[in-house]
């Protein structure tokens, strides 16, 4: 029986093309940023993000990595402006991060990894739902933001203090009022390119919007991270780290910057 993708050597990204062809497609993520081949677009717009903290749904261990869900049956929590045209919903947030602090982020700058890397996960509001968004190529866009080593973050605490009631594969907790803008770093500077879900089914169905200025975590504060576990209650435990697909081939792709 072939157990579920994951990251470990018999079930990681080496071997995800088996299942999910697309693993080998045109337009796949994560990329390496290089700074310097990115073209200034004048004609990029601003983001304009207006969360709605009330929309806060729960934080799960989906067994991959942690999310934070978010109500999405109305446009309360939205992004827009920036390289997309309409609206899109907000539908969750999570990470991706490694066993230690120099490796765990999905896009690396110039080949550099960082410790870790946030994804917040938006779809387009002229599909009736998320599932038929993440089928079309304009159907997600996600918004990434660099975790590096520094001090502590007050912003990730909330998130950080509700693991330790999610440790296994499975379990959810409540989560409420928390508004994913204060993860956000005060540069509105970004790079944009069309690419891909980093996890199978691997849809190439995203706009990627990779923010220029990380925000701190604390070599702590990743501590927390990696006392998750990829594993079900009752199973032999494996702790959930490194979870991140490495870079993919560009194959063509422009990569804009919205900044010079
Ligand atoms: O939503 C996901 N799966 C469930 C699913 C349901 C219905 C249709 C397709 C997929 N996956 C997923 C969504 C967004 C992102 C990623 C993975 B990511 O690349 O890690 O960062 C951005
Ligand atoms: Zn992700």
């Amino acid at each position: 029986m072939s157990h579920g993708w994951g990251y470990e050597p018999t079930n990681g990204p080496d071997t995800w093309a088996a299942d999910f062809p697309i693993a080998d497609g045109n337009r796949q993520s994560p990329i390496n940023i290089i700074p310097k081949e990115a073209h200034y677009d004048p004609s990029l717009k601003a983001l304009k993000i207006s969360y709605d903290p009330s929309n806060t749904k729960g934080i799960l261990n989906n067994g991959h990595s942690f999310q934070v869900d978010f109500v999405d049956d109305t446009d309360s929590s939205t992004l827009t402006g920036g390289p997309i045209s309409g609206v899109y919903r907000l539908r969750q947030f999570h990470f991706h991060w490694g066993g230690s602090d120099n490796r765990g982020s999905e896009h690396t700058l110039n080949g550099i990894k960082f410790p870790c890397e946030l994804h917040l996960v938006h779809w387009n509001t002229k599909y009736p739902s998320f599932g038929e968004a993440a089928e079309k190529p304009d159907g997600l866009a996600v918004v990434g933001v660099f975790l590096k080593i520094g001090a502590a973050n007050p912003r990730l605490q909330k998130v950080l203090d509700a693991l330790d009631a999610i440790k296994n594969k499975g379990k959810q907790t409540t989560f409420a009022n928390f508004d994913p803008r204060t993860l956000l770093p005060g540069s509105p500077d970004y790079w944009t390119y069309e690419g891909s879900l980093t996890t199978p089914p691997l849809l190439e169905s995203v706009t990627w919007i990779v923010l220029k200025e990380p925000i701190s975590v604390s070599p702590a504060q990743m501590a927390k991270f990696r006392s998750l576990l990829f594993t079900g209650d009752g199973e032999a435990p494996c702790y959930m780290v490194d979870n991140y697909r490495p870079p993919q081939p560009l194959k063509g792709r422009l990569v804009r910057a919205s900044f010079k």
